[in-house]
């Protein structure tokens, strides 16, 4: 059996966390660090093209495969901002069991 969700994304934070002191030459997230946001939220953006496609097709195991590029790409974004996919989880509770439509039409901008 697979560890609980939330022990994953612990974990990975903390991969994440330490490979801000990794070599980019054999450090793939130490490879996106380098480029920096821009290179970052670029990847992002094709993750999200990629699992858009993969959307529109049949292939449950291939929209699985790229939801989980693009949430790991989201998490380096996160993670060079100082940031984790803690906040998100908080984020997620504190709408939890507030409306959709009540949550928008309570946001500030
Ligand atoms: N979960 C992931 C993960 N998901 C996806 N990927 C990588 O994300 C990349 C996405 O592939 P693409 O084909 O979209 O990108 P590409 O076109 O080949 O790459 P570009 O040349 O366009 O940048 C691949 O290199 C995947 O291996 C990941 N790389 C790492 N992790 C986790 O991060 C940890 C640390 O990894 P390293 O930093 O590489 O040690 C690992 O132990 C894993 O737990």
């Amino acid at each position: 059996m697979s560890a609980p969700a939330s022990q994953i994304l612990e974990a990975l934070d903390a991969q994440l966390l330490a490979r801000k002191a990794a070599d980019a030459a054999s450090s793939y997230t130490a490879s996106l660090y380098a480029k920096g946001v821009d290179g970052i939220a670029k990847k992002v953006g094709e993750e999200a093209a990629e699992t858009i496609i993969a959307a529109k097709n049949p292939d449950d195991a291939a929209l699985v495969y790229e939801v989980a590029d693009l949430w790991f790409h989201t998490l380096v974004l996160l993670t060079h901002r100082g940031l984790s996919s803690q906040a998100v989880l908080a984020e997620l509770a504190r709408r939890m069991g507030t409306s959709g439509h009540a949550e928008k039409a309570a946001r500030s901008k």
